[in-house]
């Protein structure tokens, strides 16, 4: 089974009406190509906007949910949520959740468990910081990482993997081509090891981290790379050309 282009959008806390407005007749009016599944992750108060506005093939992630359904827990969303407004995906693990609020693979591990549970499939973020890389130390923190989240799952099919080195988000330092396809090989090589071959040949792995129009093509083509996630370009109309970089 062939592995379908995957490509998010993850606008991050950005957006307005205004500017959802904007992009959704940018999308209106490009050619998109049809193969490739496109999701989109606004802040949640825009999710039920979008999900009404946005084209009907395009999937709606929120960017965090909590690991519990209702209750007590100020300012946080749930999957149950999600899924009632109409999402189908959520990002979990993301850097900024890790470093800023302090995720740990633990919780990151609890979250994936609920939100597959209630059926809602997960974009499950890894990757490491500059000093982890230029100790080395690359592959251990992505495979830590992924030990937490793998020990979750049971059907992969609701699964992407999104690498992101830390690096590399928000600050125009792409990953080479070279360089994400070795972590995306070494991801592959993990789950064909600890979880199987299948899974290993049919789990799409997204790179993710400064991800613009010019570079996507190259990216793409790299044989591990199955799709991205992208941050900053995605508030942008022209995000319709990396949504289109297989057919650049
Ligand atoms: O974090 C990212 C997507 O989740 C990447 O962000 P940028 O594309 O802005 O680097």
């Amino acid at each position: 089974m062939g592995r379908r282009f995957f490509v998010g959008g993850n606008w991050k806390l950005n957006g307005s009406r205004a500017s959802i407005q904007e992009l959704l007749e940018a999308w209106g009016k490009a050619d998109l190509d049809k193969s490739v599944e496109v999701v989109i992750s606004p802040p949640a108060v825009y999710a039920d906007f979008l999900r009404a506005n946005m084209p009907a093939e395009f999937g709606l992630a929120l960017q965090n949910v909590y690991k519990e359904g209702s209750g007590a827990f100020t300012g946080e969303n749930s999957a149950d949520m999600a899924l009632d407004v109409g999402a189908d995906w959520v990002i979990l693990g993301h850097s900024e959740r890790r470093s800023i609020f302090g995720e740990s693979n633990e919780l990151i591990g609890e979250k994936t468990a609920y939100c597959l549970g209630k059926g809602i499939k997960v974009i499950a973020c890894v990757g490491e910081q500059l000093e982890e890389r230029e100790a080395g130390n690359t592959q251990a923190v992505v495979e830590t990482q992924l030990k937490a989240i793998a020990a979750k799952v049971s059907d992969w099919s609701k699964v992407v993997i999104a690498y992101e080195p830390v690096w590399a988000i928000g600050t125009g330092k792409t990953a080479s081509p070279e360089q994400a396809q070795e972590v995306h090989a070494s991801i592959r090589a993990w789950l064909s090891k600890e979880v199987s071959a299948t899974v290993a040949a049919e789990t799409r792995i997204i790179y993710g981290g400064s991800v613009k129009p010019s570079n996507c093509a190259e990216l793409g083509k790299q044989e591990d790379i199955d799709g991205f996630l992208v941050g900053g370009a995605s508030l942008k109309p022209d995000f319709t050309t990396i949504i289109n970089a297989q057919k650049a």
